[in-house]
């Protein structure tokens, strides 16, 4: 790419006749006739100005979208030379050319500031960015038909390469300003769970794989059978199943972004619509703990109040952040099932939407329903197949003389990948296979121990209560059969009074 200057020498000879015949002009010419002469004037400069223009604003439609052409188009003159990646961190002034089958190309960054006088907080809100391609009239087909989608694709291919993936969290809405401003705050996204470190059932697995990679390159059969490229996963296990982690296996199996949505931080409709229009394509946007973030828990809430502890079983410090987000929620149900609805609709394509729980059956059957969570996963407790990969992954070994007893063990016993993993975990630099392998039998001969002493203690407890129910109740009972006589005796003598009563009054007859 080189400077720009020849086109303005080629161009400076014309125009400057132009301008000289203008400056003549209106100084002889009456001044009500000036205006008219502005409009005829200006057609004559657009005519024999030879070039076409074409302008990729950073920002379109209601200023609320990031358009994909400007970062395309950024990663595209990025990556062409180092002058280009002068260009777009300078100060917007300078001009680059390239050389497009034969055809010189201009690439201009612009950058204007609002000329409306407001106070801004964040002065960045007054800029609007810009490229603006310039090119001869007669090549405005080539680039129309063959330079612009080339730019596209290739800065689509380097933006692939050079994609560092974030996580992203929402912002409250108290900190968003401008249309501009920053409604997520990102990190690089480095979680380094893949599919291979995933310990699950083997079949599930490969099966979800599949499925993935198919919707990855679904671009075309979700178009021929109109439907948004989009889908659902429903998550749903005991704490400490893998959730998350499969969900950073998704990412970085597809390598897509991750916008964690928290919805506890939505105030309203509008927000959360605005959020996601705000995601881009390629990536996974998760609401962990969909039942305790909404407002869908508005009637469970009480119920389980009424009903006691069910939430009592989970880990002291899960339960404490899950109620806390219950009462900050603000986001309900009905709300929720329209921007999901919503995202399908007026969202760009590629994109998958996942809800995690653990309490599946406390969810509303409307916001599961097929259609808008396709796929339910469960991740539940320590099978087998799961426990032979973190042996390959924490040990490095396929078998071993205590696999048969750890089968065995995980079959009659609930443990889940995290603890197993925890226990299988090298603790230092003198344990080896064989010691890690031990630990994790004891721990499940402990837990199998613990379970069965619980079922045991259940039942005793409730043997006991029964008992308690019985002797509370015994007294009552022989009261009640007391009574019962009484009332037997006293209706045997109340019916041989009406007997006699009767009788007196057939008597009377
Ligand atoms: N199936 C699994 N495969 C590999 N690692 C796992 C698996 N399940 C749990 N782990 C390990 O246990 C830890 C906790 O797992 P994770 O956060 O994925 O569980 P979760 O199901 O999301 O739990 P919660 O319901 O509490 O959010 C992780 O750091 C991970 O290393
Ligand atoms: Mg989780």
């Amino acid at each position: 790419m080189a400077m720009v200057g020849e086109m303005w020498s080629h161009l400076g000879s014309t125009m400057g006749t132009l301008m000289l015949v203008y400056t003549v002009f209106k100084q002889f010419f009456p001044h009500h006739l000036q205006g008219s002469f502005e409009k005829y004037f200006n057609r004559i400069v657009r005519y024999a100005y030879p070039y076409v223009e074409i302008t990729f604003d950073e920002f379109t439609g209601e200023r609320m979208k990031r358009s994909e052409a400007y970062s395309r188009i950024k990663s595209y003159l990025s990556d062409k030379s180092t002058a280009s990646a002068k260009l777009l961190s300078m100060d917007y002034n300078e001009e680059i050319t390239e050389e497009f089958q034969g055809v010189k190309i201009w690439w201009s960054a612009k950058r204007t500031l609002s000329k409306t006088p407001r106070i801004a907080i964040y002065p960045a809100d007054d800029e609007k960015k810009s490229y603006k391609l310039t090119v001869h009239k007669r090549h405005r087909e080539l680039i129309t038909q063959s330079y612009i989608s080339h730019v596209m694709k290739e800065g689509k291919e380097i933006e692939t390469r050079n994609r560092q993936r974030k996580l992203y969290s929402n912002n409250p809405s108290q900190d968003w300003d401008g249309y501009r401003s920053n409604k997520w705050s990102n990190v690089l996204f480095e979680h380094p769970a893949t599919f291979d470190t995933l310990a699950m059932d083997a079949k599930l697995k490969e099966e979800i794989k599949n499925d993935l990679i198919k919707f990855s390159k679904g671009k075309d059969y979700y178009a021929r059978i109109g439907k948004a490229w989009k889908c659902g996963y429903l998550l749903y296990g005991p704490p400490g199943t893998g959730k998350s982690s499969m969900i950073a296996a998704m990412a970085n199996l597809l390598n897509y972004d991750v916008y964690d949505l928290e919805l506890t931080a939505v105030k309203e409709n509008t927000e959360l619509r605005r959020l996601l229009l705000d995601t881009s394509s390629k990536s996974i946007i998760v609401i962990e703990d969909i039942d305790c973030s909404i407002d869908l828990t508005g009637q469970r809430e009480k119920k389980t109040e009424k009903d006691g502890n069910e939430d009592e079983h989970s880990d002291p410090v899960t339960k404490r952040v899950k109620d806390k987000k219950k009462k900050n929620s603000k986001v309900t149900l009905s709300r929720l099932l329209n921007c999901i609805d919503g995202l399908w609709s007026f969202c760009g394509g590629e994109r998958i939407i996942v809800f995690t729980t653990n309490y599946v059956e406390k969810l509303d059957p409307a916001l599961i329903r097929r259609g808008r969570m396709d796929k339910h996963i469960e991740l539940s407790y320590c099978c087998f197949d799961a426990f032979k990969v973190f042996a390959k992954n924490y040990l490095e070994v396929d078998s071993h003389s205590l696999f048969g007893e750890i089968e065995s063990l995980l079959g009659e016993t609930n443990m889940t990948p995290a603890d197993v993993a925890e226990n299988l975990m090298p603790k230092s630099d003198y344990d080896d296979v064989e010691t890690c392998l031990k630990r994790l039998v004891e721990a499940l001969k402990d837990t199998k121990e613990e379970a069965k002493k619980k079922v045991e203690d259940e039942a005793r407890l409730m043997a006991e209560k029964e008992e308690e129910e019985k002797q509370r109740k015994k007294p009552e009972k022989e009261e009640k059969e007391q009574s019962g006589k009484d009332v037997k005796e006293v209706k045997e003598n109340g019916v041989a009074k009406v007997g006699e009563e009767v009788k007196e009054i057939g008597v009377t007859h």
